[in-house]
């Protein structure tokens, strides 16, 4: 078969291609003659090509394939769409890097940000614009470069991958993220690193549901082990603060553990109502029976009622028997967290479960007694909740034989220092260091804050400031805060002094005086004051408590 034989059969497969024979063109394929208009000049700077590059004819850019073949060099060309110049091609590429839903950080080879995109923004909650051009370091506050990871790859040129932290706090809570971080090798030299995150803090916090509910899980025999073998970690004598408000807590919940009533607890997040809730349960007389404690807020809705009710094999596809968290809680205590977030369907059923006192695993056909004592908790006003129609109000008076009111951080006083000395001790045992106290103006700083994720996030902050300080220190320092923290600190003190929280502090203050007028007219008989200011007794309580009004 002579060559020109071996174009026809070329040609069927490929439209676009030359063949050499030693530098002289000795076939050309139409469409190729017809894209470079005969001018066969375009193909000069081909006999320098040693391998398969990109090549550009009449301003489009093609893949270039080269075979040799005997004498022979073949040259396929083969389009590669219409973005084909190197500009209109990055510019999509950062489109595509901008809208991804992983966070991409890229840096240059002297440590500065080149790329920050949205998810990134999100996920560590930093507008772009502080982080693009600056030091990768100084973005982060590290006090020593070192410390960042980019520049650890950049200095080794080996990936770090896999890495998996807590880097930030949102609405008082951490946010986790799970990251690499790779070097962009170019000619043996690294001219840049990037990292690629995850956001895991929804499937971190569903992961930490599933371990604490195996943890709960007994067999039928352990009914007389000691009470730390419960499901619990908590009893009241771990509770911190020497508060008035928090002393007389404890004295009331305490009161309350003997008896058999449901409780409500309300508190903002991170405030202790777990804590508490796990008290009471190991101060009365269910110590003995389990705890099992759920967070409604991070079972995906369709999988609650199979959670709390049970299931029976075949009730729907891949359904299989287990009991649900009534049934193991048995005569201990079910702790319902975050109960505000559960859909009101559901609310319904449990609704109906307690007023039966018994309940049907899904697919179930026969009830089982419930036994197990129910104890509550919710981040929000249950009386705003039932107004705003998110609460059902029958379940709130099912559910709240007694409230408990737990004050936020701000209202407990120095408790603030009491429990951060507890932490500190905590962190000094882990990360090996001898910290005794808390410079001044840090503690100045801390007490103006208002803490919206309480006793949680004093935890973070005195664990971040922690890891910043070095071995031999023995305060902890503003200027050990990493940036991220001073950020929200400062920003949120700003923030008090604007308008809107101040119409916030104004309402609470004239929600207590009229309270307080009112209780003193109707002489401290709170059934008649209820009816005076028209509200119902329980939510007269409820408001006396988050005022801490006394008589
Ligand atoms: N008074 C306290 N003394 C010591 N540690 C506390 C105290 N209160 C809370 N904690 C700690 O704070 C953390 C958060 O407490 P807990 O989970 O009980 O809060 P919560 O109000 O139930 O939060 P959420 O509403 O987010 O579920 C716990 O790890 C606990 O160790």
């Amino acid at each position: 078969m002579d060559i020109v034989e071996i174009a026809k059969i070329i040609n069927s497969i490929f439209s676009l291609f030359i063949i050499f024979e030693t530098q002289k063109i000795l076939y050309i394929s139409d469409e190729l003659k017809e894209l470079t208009k005969y001018n066969f000049k375009e193909f000069d700077d081909l006999h320098s090509i040693s391998e398969n590059s990109y090549f550009t004819i009449s301003n489009n850019t093609y893949y270039l394939r080269k075979y040799v073949i005997d004498k022979y060099d073949l040259f396929i060309f083969e389009p590669i769409g219409n973005f084909t110049d190197t500009l209109t091609k990055s510019i999509c590429l950062e489109e595509i890097v901008e809208n991804l839903y992983d966070g991409v950080l890229l840096s240059d080879r002297d440590g500065k940000v080149v790329i920050y995109n949205k998810a990134m923004e999100e996920l560590e909650r930093k507008p772009k614009n502080k982080m693009i051009g600056k030091y990768i370091w100084d973005a982060y506050g590290y006090s020593d470069k070192t410390k960042s990871e980019h520049m650890q790859v950049l200095e080794s040129g080996k990936p770090i991958i896999n890495k998996y932290k807590a880097h930030a706090i949102y609405n008082g809570k951490p946010v986790y993220k799970s990251y690499s971080t790779y070097p962009i090798i170019v000619n043996n030299e690294t001219i840049g690193v990037y990292s690629i995150s995850k956001d895991e803090t929804k499937l971190q916090n569903l992961l930490s549901e599933i371990v604490e509910l195996k943890r709960n899980y007994f067999s039928e025999d352990n009914k007389d082990r000691d009470f730390f073998n419960n499901g619990t970690r908590f009893t009241f004598s771990d509770i911190i603060g020497s508060s008035e408000i928090m002393k007389n807590l404890i004295k009331e919940a305490e009161a309350l553990s003997w008896l058999d009533n449901s409780i409500l607890i309300v508190g903002d997040t991170g405030t202790g109502k777990e804590v508490f809730a796990q008290s009471i349960h190991n101060f009365g007389k269910r110590r003995a029976y389990p705890f099992i404690g759920i967070n409604c807020s991070a079972i995906p809705e369709n999988l609650l009622e199979t959670i709390l009710f049970g299931s029976v094999k075949g009730a729907y596809t891949g359904a299989v028997d287990s009991s649900g968290l009534f049934e193991e809680a048995g005569e201990g205590t079910l702790f319902l967290d975050e109960l505000n977030t559960m859909p009101l369907n559901m609310q319904a059923k449990l609704l109906r479960a307690l007023q039966e006192k018994s309940a049907r695993r899904v697919g179930g056909k026969e009830n089982y007694p419930l036994k197990c004592r129910i104890i509550s908790a919710m981040n929000e006003d249950p009386y705003e909740l039932i107004e705003s129609g998110r609460l059902r109000q029958d379940l709130f008076y099912r559910i709240s034989g007694y409230n408990l009111y737990i004050p936020p951080l701000i209202k407990r006083g120095d408790d603030i220092f009491e429990i951060s000395e507890y932490y500190i001790k905590k962190y000094n045992r882990t990360m090996n260091k001898n910290v005794t106290g808390i410079e001044d103006s840090l503690k100045t700083i801390m007490k103006k804050y208002s803490w919206p994720g309480n006793i949680r996030e004093l935890e973070h902050f005195i664990e971040n400031i922690m890891v910043r300080t070095i071995d031999n220190e023995k305060n902890l320092k503003l200027e050990n805060l990493p940036d991220y923290l001073k950020d929200i600190i400062f920003e949120s003190q700003k923030v008090d002094n604007n308008s809107i929280n101040d119409l916030d502090s104004l309402l609470n203050q004239y929600e207590k005086k009229i309270i307080f007028e009112a209780l003193e007219k109707n002489r401290w008989n709170v059934t008649k004051t209820s009816k005076h200011l028209n509200i119902t007794r329980q939510s007269l309580i409820y408001r006396m408590r988050k005022h801490n009004i006394k008589r």
